[in-house]
C-alpha cells in the first residue's frame, strides 16, 4: 500500500524574492515545486497538496483598495480575496502537476477542490489580528504606511520585514474533507484547503457564510492530515530545516526530533510567531492526533528529506 502524504506548499516559498512577485515568476516557482512532488511521487507515495496564500492575499487584497481609491470599484472582501487565490493558485499547481505527469509518463492526473473551512464566531483571534499578508515593508515605509492606513494592523515578521496583518481564526472542520479523501484515496493527486480555506461560519440553520480572515494553511493541513488520517505531513517552506536558535551565530539545525523534544523547543521560544511558530504547532498537533511523522523542508529537498537525507523529521 502507498503511503498517503499531505504536502502543504508556504505561499513564500513560491515568491523568491521582492524581484520575483510576478504571476509568472510564481509559476516558475511552482513548476519546481511540481517536480519535486512528482519525485515523491514516482517513489510511491499519494500526494494531497495543500498550499498558503499569506503574500497572495494581501496583494489581491491591495489591488482591490487601490481599485476603490482611484476608480471607485467595488472592493472585494477578505473572504473572496482568498477564495481567488485558490482559484488562481490551485489553477497553476495543477496544470504544473499535469504538465510533469505527462513529461514523465505517469498516468496521474491532478484535481483542485475548491475548500471551505468552518470557523467560530466566538474565536479570539477576530479581535487580535495575527496573520501576516501581502508585502514586506522596511520600518520606514511601514511608519509612513500606518499614517495612512490608520487602521491596519502591522507586525514584524521572523526578521524579514514589517506586514499587514489581519484576523486568523482555528480551523474546526474541513467542509469537503470526505471528497478529498475519496480522490486521493482513488488514486488523483488532489489540491485542496487552499490558503487554509475558505473561512465560513455555520449559521443557525445550518447554512454557511463567508467570513472575512484567513486561517492559517498549516494548521488546516494539520486538521486534514488527521481527519483523513494520512500517514505523513510535510510542510515544505522557505528553509532546508528548522533552526534553533534561528538567525543567530549559534543557530542549529534540527534533523530528527521527538514529540517532547519539540514541544520542549517551542518553549524555550525558539520559533517566530506568524511563521514558524504555527508549522511546528501544526506538526504537533498532527502528532498528537494519531499521525506518526511530520516533515518540515523546502521544496527542493522534498525527495531528500523522504529519503531521510535532510529536512527536519518530527516523530511521535
Ligand atoms: N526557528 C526557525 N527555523 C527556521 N525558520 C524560521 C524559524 N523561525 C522563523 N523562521 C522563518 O520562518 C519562515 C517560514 O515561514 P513563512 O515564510 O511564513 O512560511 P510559508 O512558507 O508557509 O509562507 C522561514 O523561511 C524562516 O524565515
Ligand atoms: N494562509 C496561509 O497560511 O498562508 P501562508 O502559508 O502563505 O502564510
Amino acid at each position: 500500500m502507498s503511503t498517503l502524504a499531505v504536502v502543504a506548499i508556504g505561499g513564500n516559498s513560491l515568491i523568491r524574492d521582492k524581484a520575483h512577485e510576478s504571476v509568472e515568476d510564481q509559476y516558475q516557482a511552482v513548476c519546481e515545486t511540481a517536480k519535486h512532488i512528482v519525485g515523491m511521487i514516482e517513489q510511491g507515495y499519494e500526494v494531497i497538496i495543500t498550499h498558503g496564500n499569506g503574500p497572495q492575499v494581501g496583494f489581491i487584497l491591495r489591488r482591490s483598495e487601490i481599485a476603490t481609491d482611484v476608480a471607485a470599484m467595488h472592493q472585494v472582501p477578505l473572504v473572496s480575496c482568498g477564495a481567488d487565490t485558490q482559484g488562481a493558485i490551485g489553477y497553476q499547481i495543477q496544470q504544473a502537476m499535469d504538465n510533469e505527469f505527462k513529461k514523465r509518463g505517469l498516468d496521474k492526473s491532478a484535481v483542485t477542490i475548491v475548500t471551505q473551512v468552518i470557523v467560530s464566531a466566538d474565536d479570539p483571534a477576530f479581535q487580535k489580528p495575527a496573520k501576516p499578508i501581502g508585502s514586506f515593508y522596511s520600518k520606514e515605509q511601514t511608519d509612513l504606511i500606518q499614517k495612512a492606513n490608520p487602521s491596519w494592523a502591522m507586525v514584524e515578521d521572523a526578521g524579514r520585514g514589517y506586514r499587514r496583518v489581519v484576523a486568523s481564526p482555528r480551523p474546526q472542520e474541513i467542509v469537503e474533507k470526505d471528497v478529498i479523501n475519496l480522490l486521493a484515496r482513488a488514486g488523483y493527486c488532489v489540491i485542496s484547503v487552499g490558503g487554509g480555506g475558505i473561512p465560513v461560519m455555520r449559521r443557525e440553520d445550518n447554512s454557511l457564510q463567508g467570513v472575512d480572515a484567513v486561517i492559517d494553511k498549516d494548521f488546516a493541513s494539520s486538521l486534514l492530515a488527521s481527519d483523513i488520517k494520512a500517514d505523513l505531513l510535510i510542510i515544505s517552506t522557505g528553509v532546508p530545516t528548522v533552526y534553533l536558535n534561528y538567525g543567530k551565530p549559534n543557530e542549529k539545525a534540527l534533523d530528527n526530533v521527538s514529540l517532547a523534544e519539540l514541544k520542549q523547543y517551542m518553549s524555550e521560544n525558539h520559533f517566530a510567531p506568524g511563521s514558524m511558530l504555527p508549522k511546528v504547532q501544526a506538526v504537533i498537533s498532527f502528532l498528537e492526533n494519531g499521525g506518526k511523522e511530520a516533515i518540515i523542508t523546502n521544496p527542493e529537498s522534498l525527495e531528500e528529506a523522504i529519503a531521510g537525507k535532510t529536512g527536519t523529521h518530527v516523530y511521535a
